[in-house]
């Protein structure tokens, strides 16, 4: 099982990707992606969804029309471990690359 990230590896880490910050506490980690519409927003989504399923790790996440918000943490470690920082990275390469 992957291992909690303390308070400074996390926010060290979050340094390296645009965009996301702590929620709940520090117990996960967030992001609003908005995109030209919703088709847009929808091929990010069946993008992340294959990579999460490869990783076995899963968001936590909510579409309206062209804004998807995402929620990452690591049940099993109550917090914020290196898969929520990967994905998390995943997801900003797959967003450049939805949005052309
Ligand atoms: C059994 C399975 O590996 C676990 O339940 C996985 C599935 N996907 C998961 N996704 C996320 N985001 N956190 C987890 O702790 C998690 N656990």
């Amino acid at each position: 099982m992957a291992e909690r990230l303390s308070a400074d590896a996390r926010r060290q880490a979050l340094g390296g990707i645009p965009g996301w910050a702590e929620v709940q506490d520090g117990k996960g980690i967030g992001k609003t992606f908005v995109f030209k519409d919703f088709n847009e927003a929808f091929g990010f989504m069946t993008r992340a969804a294959l990579v999460a399923e490869k990783m076995d790790h899963h968001p936590e996440w909510r579409n309206v029309y062209k804004t998807v918000e995402v929620v990452l943490s690591t049940h099993d470690a109550g917090g914020v471990t290196k898969l929520d920082i990967t994905l998390a990275t995943a997801m900003n390469a797959i967003a450049k690359l939805t949005q052309g």
